[in-house]
C-alpha cells in the first residue's frame, strides 16, 4: 500500500552517498557482522552509484553520515539508525527518480514487456507492476535492479500469504473474514494475470501462486506513494526504515472537550490524513525526499509513519502488528434495534486500544439508552458527543462493559493462552523432537488444547516420525520462502522443484488485535 501523498518541503541534502553498516544493540551502536557488511555492501555501493544520497552533518564525532543501516531486533529488524543527532525538519534522504522501480521505469527500457501488456487493459495497476516486478527478477543479473532485488525479503506474513491454519488463529470473525478476502483476492488477480506471465514466458518458479504471492507482498508492504502511478514505486534504500504508529496526546477519558477533538480525530484517521507523511516524491528535486519526523539521538532508530493503521490492517499490507498500537480498533457490533436509531456505519462502532469508545458508538449507545419520548430533545447531545445524563452514562458504560466480557468469553483462547503459545512456538527449535516439545506444551497448556488450532495440529503431526514431525509442525506454523533470485536460477530440470526454505523465525499471528508483534526480529542478510 503506498504511503500517503507528500507534502511540499525545503531541506538539502549533501551529496555524501556513502551509507555505512553497523548494528544497534540496547542503543548502543557496534560494527555490523562481516556477513552483514558483505551483504548489504553491495546494495549501497549500488545506491551511491545511482545517485541515492544521505545526509552528513556535525556532531561532538566530527562530520559524518546522518545515517546507518542497521538491526533492531524486535523493532522491524533491519531499520535505519541515527549515525549523528538529527533534527525534527532534517532532509535526510534523496532517492533519485531514476533509481526509483515503478511500472513506467520498467516498460521504458523493455519493447517487449510493452507489447505484451497491450492485449491486457483489464487488468489492474497493481497486478501490472506485479506482473512487471516478476518479469524484472526472471532476468537475473541483467536487470539492472539484481543488487537490490538481492535484499528484499524471501518471504511475507501479509494476510494474502496465510493458510488455514493461520487464518483460524486469528480467532476473531471479522479478522478471519479479512484473511480469506486476501487470499481470494490473491488468487483471483494471479489467475487473470497467469495468461500474460505465460506469454512473456517467465521460467516456471515465477508462474506459482507463491512466486505471486512474493511479489505483491513486495508491492503491499515496500512501495510508495507517486503522483503519477496508483500502484507506487519502490524505492531501494527508502524502503529500509521501519514503521512507527502516528501518535497524538490522548485526552482523558473525562475532559469533554479533549474527548470531542479525539472523535474528531476519529474522521481524521479514517481518510489516512496527509499530516502522517514524511517521505514523498518531489517534482522539482525529481526525487524522492525523506524528513525527520521528530528528533533523533546517535543510536535511535529513524521510523517512517506509513500511515495509520489498525492491527489488522497492518497485517493485511505489512505483516506485522504492533503490541501498542494508538490506532488499533476493536469493533462492536450493536443488536439491530441499537442500529436502527442512528445511521452509523458499521466501521465506525469500535473501542480504541486504549478503551475509549469512539464517536458513532457512544453517538449510538447514547441515543438507545434515552427513553423514546426524550430522544427528539436531547438526540442534538449524543450528536455532538456530549453527555445526556450521568444515569445514561452509567447504563451505556455498563452495556459495553458487559458486551465486551461476552466478545471475549467467544474467543477459544484467551491472551495469556495466545503468548504461552507464541514463546512455545519460538523455542520449538531448541528441542531435538516433537515429543520433547509437546511435553512442555502439555505442561504448559495442562494437557488440554481444547480449541487450540496450532496445538492441536501438532498433535496430528505427532503420529510422524518424531524426526520429520516437528520440521512439519514449523511448515504449519510458518511460512516457506521464495526466493525471486533462486527461482531465476532454477531452470530446465529442477524448474518444478522451487526454492523453498523453511521459515523457522518468524511468529504465527494469534488473535490480530491482541498479540505481539510478529515483524522480522531476525532478519537475515544475504
Ligand atoms: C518498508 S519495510 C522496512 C524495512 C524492513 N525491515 C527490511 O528489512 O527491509 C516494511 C517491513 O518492515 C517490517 N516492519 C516495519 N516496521 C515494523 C515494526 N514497527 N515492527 C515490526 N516489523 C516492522 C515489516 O515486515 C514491514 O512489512
Amino acid at each position: 500500500m503506498p504511503w500517503p501523498d507528500p507534502r511540499s518541503r525545503a531541506g538539502q541534502v549533501k551529496s555524501n552517498p556513502n551509507i555505512q553498516f553497523m548494528v544497534v544493540v540496547n542503543g548502543k551502536m557496534n560494527p555490523s557482522s562481516e556477513a552483514e557488511q558483505g551483504g548489504l555492501k553491495s546494495l549501497l555501493k549500488w545506491a551511491a552509484e545511482h545517485g541515492v544520497e544521505v545526509s552528513e552533518s556535525y556532531s561532538s564525532l566530527g562530520r559524518g553520515h546522518s545515517l546507518g543501516v542497521s538491526s533492531f531486533p524486535g523493532a522491524g529488524g533491519r531499520g535505519v539508525a541515527a549515525l549523528r543527532p538529527i533534527t525534527k525538519g532534517d532532509l535526510i534522504l534523496k532517492v533519485p527518480k531514476s533509481a526509483l522501480i515503478t511500472t513506467r521505469s520498467l516498460l521504458s527500457r523493455d519493447e517487449t514487456l510493452c507489447v505484451a501488456l497491450k492485449p491486457h487493459p483489464s487488468l489492474s495497476p497493481t497486478q501490472v507492476f506485479t506482473v512487471c516486478l516478476l518479469y524484472e527478477t526472471n532476468k537475473g543479473k541483467a536487470s539492472p535492479w539484481h543488487p537490490y532485488f538481492l535484499h528484499l525479503p524471501r518471504s511475507y506474513s501479509i494476510l494474502a500469504a496465510f493458510g488455514e491454519l493461520e487464518t483460524q488463529a486469528l480467532q476473531v470473525d471479522y479478522a478471519i473474514w479479512a484473511a480469506q478476502k486476501a487470499i481470494t483476492k490473491a488468487k483471483y488477480e494471479w489467475k487473470q494475470a497467469s495468461i500474460l506471465m505465460k506469454e512473456l514466458k517467465l521460467k516456471p518458479p515465477l508462474l506459482t501462486f507463491r512466486a505471486w504471492i512474493w511479489a505483491t507482498g513486495t508491492i503491499s508492504s515496500r512501495t510508495l506513494h507517486v503522483p503519477w502511478d496508483e500502484a507506487g514505486c519502490l524505492c531501494p534504500v527508502g524502503d529500509l526504515f521501519n514503521y512507527a504508529a502516528p501518535t497524538e496526546e490522548s485526552g482523558s477519558f473525562e475532559d469533554v472537550d479533549n474527548w470531542k477533538n479525539e472523535y474528531a480525530k476519529d474522521d481524521l484517521d479514517t481518510h489516512h490524513s496527509q499530516r502522517l507523511t514524511d517521505g514523498g516524491y518531489e517534482e522539482d528535486a525529481a526525487a524522492y525526499c525523506f524528513y525527520a519526523k521528530k528528533h533523533y539521538n546517535v543510536g535511535e532508530q529513524v521510523l517512517l509513519s506509513y500511515g495509520t493503521y489498525t492491527n489488522l490492517e497492518l497485517l493485511e499490507h505489512y505483516g506485522f502488528l504492533l503490541e501498542d498500537n494508538p490506532n488499533e480498533k476493536v469493533f462492536i457490533p450493536l443488536e439491530l434495534d441499537m442500529h436502527s436509531l442512528s445511521c452509523w456505519p458499521k466501521e465506525s462502532l469500535y473501542i480504541h486500544q486504549n478503551g475509549r469508545p469512539s464517536f458513532a458508538l457512544m453517538c449510538a449507545l447514547r441515543l438507545w439508552a434515552t427513553p423514546p419520548y426524550q430522544r427528539k430533545s436531547v438526540g442534538h447531545l449524543a450528536y455532538s458527543g456530549c453527555q445526556i445524563s450521568k444515569g445514561n452514562e452509567i447504563c451505556v458504560m455498563k452495556w459495553i462493559a458487559k458486551k465486551c466480557d461476552a466478545v471475549l468469553k467467544e474467543m477459544p483462547t484467551a491472551i495469556e493462552e495466545d503468548k504461552s503459545l507464541v514463546h512455545l512456538i519460538d523455542k520449538m527449535e531448541e528441542y531435538e523432537n516433537q515429543w520433547e516439545w509437546l511435553k512442555e506444551a502439555s505442561a504448559v497448556f495442562g494437557g488440554e488444547f481444547g480449541n487450540n488450532n496450532i496445538l492441536r495440529a501438532a498433535c496430528v503431526v505427532e503420529r510422524d516420525e518424531p524426526s520429520t514431525a516437528l520440521v512439519r509442525t514449523k511448515m504449519l506454523i510458518d511460512r516457506v520462502q521464495f526466493s525471486p533470485i533462486s527461482a531465476h536460477l532454477l531452470d530446465g530440470p529442477m524448474s518444478g522443484s522451487i526454492n523453498m526454505v523453511e521459515r523457522l523465525d518468524q511468529k504465527s499471528p494469534v488473535q490480530s488485535n491482541l498479540c505481539s508483534s510478529a515483524g522480522w526480529s531476525d532478519v537475515r542478510f544475504y
